[in-house]
């Protein structure tokens, strides 16, 4: 396939599923079971899967069939191979061996190995070394013996493997030679490739109904002593010889690779279902009138009130900012990996530590910029048919997988105040903690100046690091490591957002100064960028005075300047949201229609309850009459 751009790629995607014979056609499914539900959306899935492989996509592209814009379309309720598609084949390909890649990837793509990433148990996610899974190698059978000790360390949450993978990736702590080796990782087939039915040894099941994203097909899965060949580890990494004997990887946390792989891809991900909510309350704004009539006899649109104005803009301008920024981390993503599959991996610490602050970053301001922009449309954004409910569900589960995010904020903390404290190598050239080494950026701060607020975000991130560094290294002489820790907590995961927010508006302001196609297109990157920071001071107004060099007098003025700038936006709200180039039927809400037609649309939503089949439905005579009332 030729090499797209990324809007080439979402044209030619959003035709091909638009018009996709057996994805064309949608069917509501609010009021389906959960098995019919599991039903259409895994044959949904199916279809999207062979379409993949018919165009021949490489990863880039991949991701934008995943991305929430399209999936949200193909599998309304959640797809039951995302995981096999964004976490199992990934970790086989980075992971595997070359002659493993060589053995299994066929059926891959073939579609007879369906796989999950099965990490986390009942009793532990977010720390990984405590996993209780063991697999333990035996050099006369050749064979590793996995084995759940107990319900705590049943595998929980790996989705797709409720009912639909037949393979999983589990990730168990190793023990060869009679040493405990850590977490690695072991390519396990669960279920008979012909039958479906539990392999010997298997107990696996579905995990039951969630807030949303109910057809992920979340699972459990115990192993009663199952033997799985020596081959059967993942070997790109660590390795174990036939006679037992243990080789380490060239990185402590290769096995990890995965998992910064996807919080990079969530982040980028998440910004689309922000793209979705703030295109539905933009044109919804627009449509509903509400209060005293104006001069011209019309009720006053809801968007011209100051207060909804601050409701919705802002998260517009966020969605242009994110999705810049990450698009940026996805391509430093690819770089590194390239270096570490090279067997460099100095890049590694940085990346792990970005990707987690970033992952966390976006999908925090996502969700709540989704729950605003909810309650922005009142009653009707409660309505399942707005679609604002499903899309906040979505953002706020990548809050809590692929690691939570205070525990993440945690990680990229940890990994700042060593570089404050010099503890940790020299950041590479280009780095994005090198601020941390130098002076302080003291350009004055001035509201209209774009360059003055970014100054001013980087003396917030700089002050939070290397106070807590500091609190941190003088309790470390008095209490233990994990007291010092604890004592520091929230300010650490302040910090980590703190610098996440830095990295974000650095990268944009980049991105805004390299744009030369039009004065116009500069123009409004610009406002759309003095938007996003203005609001960001005023979300954090307490940090700006102590850390960022602004005076009350400042935020006063930064409190009027963001006004000003929401109503010079507001004219070009919808052109905004109409360049995210959404059609309709992946928009999917009776609120964000581009014709507008929202109250026929509503009416035509409830007529498919099925309480409105009869005009007195059967439930009247049996529970009502009968309980007297
Ligand atoms: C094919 C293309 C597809 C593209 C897709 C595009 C869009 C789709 C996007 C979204 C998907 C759509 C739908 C979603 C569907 C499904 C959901 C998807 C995924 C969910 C799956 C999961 O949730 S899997 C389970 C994930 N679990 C976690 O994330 C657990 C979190 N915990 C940890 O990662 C670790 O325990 C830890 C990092 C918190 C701590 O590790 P530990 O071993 O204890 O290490 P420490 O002692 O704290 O640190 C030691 C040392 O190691 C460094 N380090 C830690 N991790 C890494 C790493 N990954 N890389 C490099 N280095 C690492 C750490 O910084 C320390 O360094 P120092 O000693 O130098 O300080
Ligand atoms: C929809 C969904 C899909 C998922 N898919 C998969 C999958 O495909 N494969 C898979 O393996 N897993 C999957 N997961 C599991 C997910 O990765 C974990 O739930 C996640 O990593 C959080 O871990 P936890 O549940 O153990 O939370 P916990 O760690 O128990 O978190 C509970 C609270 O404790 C706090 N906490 C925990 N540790 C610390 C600490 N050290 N310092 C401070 N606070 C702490 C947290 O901040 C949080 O507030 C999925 C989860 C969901 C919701």
């Amino acid at each position: 396939m030729v090499s797209r751009n990324r809007s080439q790629v979402k044209d030619h995607l959003g035709s091909k599923v638009l018009n996709h014979p057996e994805l064309r056609n949608t069917k509501a499914t609010e009021y389906m079971s959960h098995e019919e539900k599991y039903r259409y959306n895994l044959s949904r899935a199916t279809a999207m899967l062979k379409l993949i492989d018919e165009e021949g996509m490489d990863v880039n592209e991949i991701s934008k069939v995943m991305s929430h814009t399209v999936s949200g379309f193909t599998t309304p309720d959640g797809n039951p191979l995302a995981v096999h598609q964004v976490m199992f084949v990934p970790t086989l390909m980075n992971q595997a061996d070359d002659d493993q890649v060589s053995r299994w990837l066929g059926d891959v793509f073939n579609g007879t190995i369906v796989g999950t990433y099965a990490q986390t148990e009942l009793s532990h996610g977010t720390f990984v070394r405590g996993l209780r899974t063991t697999a333990t190698y035996d050099p006369a059978s050749r064979t590793f013996d996995l084995h759940t000790p107990d319900v705590s360390a049943a595998k929980w949450w790996p989705g797709g493997l409720g009912t639909t993978a037949n393979h999983a990736v589990v990730m168990a702590q190793l023990y060869t030679d009679g040493q405990p080796r850590g977490i690695h990782p072991f390519m396990v087939a669960i279920r008979d490739r012909e039958t479906h039915r539990p392999l010997p040894g298997i107990t696996v099941g579905e995990i039951g109904p969630k807030l949303g994203q109910n057809t992920l097909n979340n699972g459990y899965l115990l192993f009663d002593h199952v033997k799985v060949p020596r081959e059967n580890m993942l070997m790109r990494n660590a390795r174990v010889n036939e006679d037992g004997s243990y080789t380490k990887p060239s990185h402590q946390k290769a096995s990890y690779g995965t998992m910064v792989f996807t919080r990079v891809a969530i982040a980028l991900d998440t910004v689309d279902a922000l793209q979705i909510a703030a295109t539905i309350a933009a044109r919804y704004s627009i449509v509903r009138r509400q209060g005293e009539p104006r001069d011209d006899g019309q009720e006053p649109q809801i968007i011209d009130y100051q207060t909804q104005q601050l409701k919705v803009l802002p998260h517009i301008a966020a969605c242009y900012v994110l999705r810049a920024s990450t698009a940026r981390l996805w391509e430093h993503h690819t770089h590194v990996t390239s270096e570490v599959r090279g067997g460099d991996t100095a890049l590694l610490p940085e990346l792990h530590a970005t990707a987690c602050c970033l992952k966390a970053l976006v999908t925090q301001d996502c969700s709540e910029a989704i729950e605003a922009l909810r309650l922005s449309c009142g009653g009707h954004g409660y309505m399942t048919a707005s679609r604002l409910p499903a899309l906040y569900a979505y953002a706020t589960a990548g809050a809590t997988y692929e690691g939570e995010n205070t525990v993440l904020l945690l990680q990229t903390a940890r990994y700042l105040v060593k570089q404050a404290g010099g503890s940790h190598a020299p950041p590479a050239a280009g780095s994005a903690v090198t601020y941390l080494s130098r002076p302080a950026d003291d350009t004055p701060f001035a509201v209209g100046s774009p360059a003055a607020y970014v100054a001013a975000v980087g003396r917030v991130a700089r002050g939070r690091v290397t106070e807590v560094a500091a609190a941190l290294q003088a309790d470390r002489q008095t209490m233990p490591e994990a007291d010092a820790w604890n004592q520091s907590l929230v300010q650490l995961v302040a910090a980590a957002l703190a610098h996440g927010r830095y990295f974000v508006v650095r990268e944009f302001a980049e991105v805004v100064s390299q744009q030369s196609s039009s004065r116009a297109i500069q123009q409004m990157l610009q406002l759309l960028f003095s938007v996003y920071l203005a609001h960001a001071v005023s979300r954090a107004e307490g940090d700006f005075i102590t850390y960022g060099g602004l005076t009350p007098s400042d935020i006063r003025l930064n409190r009027r300047h963001l006004l000003r700038l929401l109503a010079e936006l507001r004219p070009h709200m919808i052109p905004l949201t109409d360049a995210f180039d959404l059609p309709d039927r992946l928009i999917n809400s009776t609120l964000g229609a581009w014709d507008g037609d929202v109250y026929r649309r509503m009416f035509e939503q409830a007529s498919h309850s099925p309480l409105n089949t009869d005009e007195v439905p059967a439930s009247f005579h049996q529970a009502m009459l009968r309980s007297k009332l």
